[in-house]
């Protein structure tokens, strides 16, 4: 048996070959009379990128929501790492990263980092051993020296990579994230989306990344989700190959620019 000091700081979540960290089964969600999403199978292999793209108003946002416990389906299954949505929530197995940081105003970024902990300290909720200090984590991100730094003190970007510390800091095994960078420049978002695969490939946590942007979607993804609309459905799951580990060059090559023509189209017939 492992003992608890066997575990490094920051040991990367490791799942079983084929696990699913997520997975819904003909799952419906209605607004009233209005179905937003119909009859939704998807299985989110553990340990992968996922970015869903689809036209606006496709149920994205409500499909996070759906896996996060956020809202209930009508019909059909949802699981998260083989619990109900509700019992992985209890769990702390997912975090959330929305387009806006929604930081405390009156909090360091290290106090905000630090806030999940110490909520979940106040519940009596279980933190998870060998995760990353909420220091670390901000060094993760690239904010070492900013520890004390209020929020209006930071950049949009630098906000986004406090919010996403502070969604890792009970090391989850999913992270569910709605258009993060949705609101930064070009330059910012290029950076982030790099930081972003880096520490995916560091913490080994499943990430589900909503976007509108093609070109994100597949520098991201390792499968980009299609959804279509009116209703929300499923068009397709798109495998993407490209080298590992990303890098920048990669969006001027042949397959990276094949990949977004080939989402592009698709895209105007959702
Ligand atoms: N709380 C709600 N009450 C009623 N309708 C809702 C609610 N939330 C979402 N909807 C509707 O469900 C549909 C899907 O919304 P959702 O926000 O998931 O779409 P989206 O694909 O994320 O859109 P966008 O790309 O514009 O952000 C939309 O028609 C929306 O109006």
């Amino acid at each position: 048996m492992m003992a608890a000091n066997d575990i490094a700081a920051g040991d990367p979540v490791t799942a079983p070959q084929g696990a699913l960290a997520a997975s819904l089964k003909g799952a419906s969600v209605r607004f009233g009379a209005f179905t937003a999403i119909d009859r939704l199978d998807l299985d989110i292999e553990a340990g992968s990128f996922y970015t869903i793209l689809g036209p606006s108003g496709c149920g994205k946002s409500t499909m996070l929501r759906l896996v996060s416990d956020l809202i209930p389906a009508a019909s059909g299954e949802v699981s998260v790492l083989g619990k109900t949505t509700e019992a992985a929530r209890l769990a702390r197995e997912f975090a959330f990263v929305f387009q806006d940081a929604a930081l405390l105003p009156w909090r360091s970024a290290l106090k905000n980092v630090e806030l999940p902990l110490e909520i979940g300290r106040k519940r009596g909720v279980d933190i998870p051993i060998g995760r990353r200090s909420p220091r670390e984590l901000l060094e993760l991100v690239g904010l070492k020296g900013r520890e004390e730094a209020l929020p209006h003190e930071l950049s949009g970007g630098m906000r986004q990579r406090v919010a996403i510390a502070r969604a890792l800091v009970c090391q989850p095994k999913l992270l569910l994230m709605d258009e993060p960078f949705g609101a930064l420049d070009e330059m910012t978002r290029d950076r982030l989306n790099l930081q972003l695969l880096d520490i995916w490939r560091e913490t080994g946590t499943t990430i589900l990344f909503v976007t509108h942007s093609i070109s994100e979607a597949v520098f991201l993804g390792q499968k980009v989700v299609m959804l279509q609309a009116n209703p929300g459905r499923l068009r397709e799951v798109v495998g993407i190959d490209l080298p590992e580990p990303r890098t920048t060059k990669l969006r001027d090559t042949q397959q990276f620019t094949h990949y977004c023509g080939y989402l592009r189209d698709l895209l105007e017939t959702c």
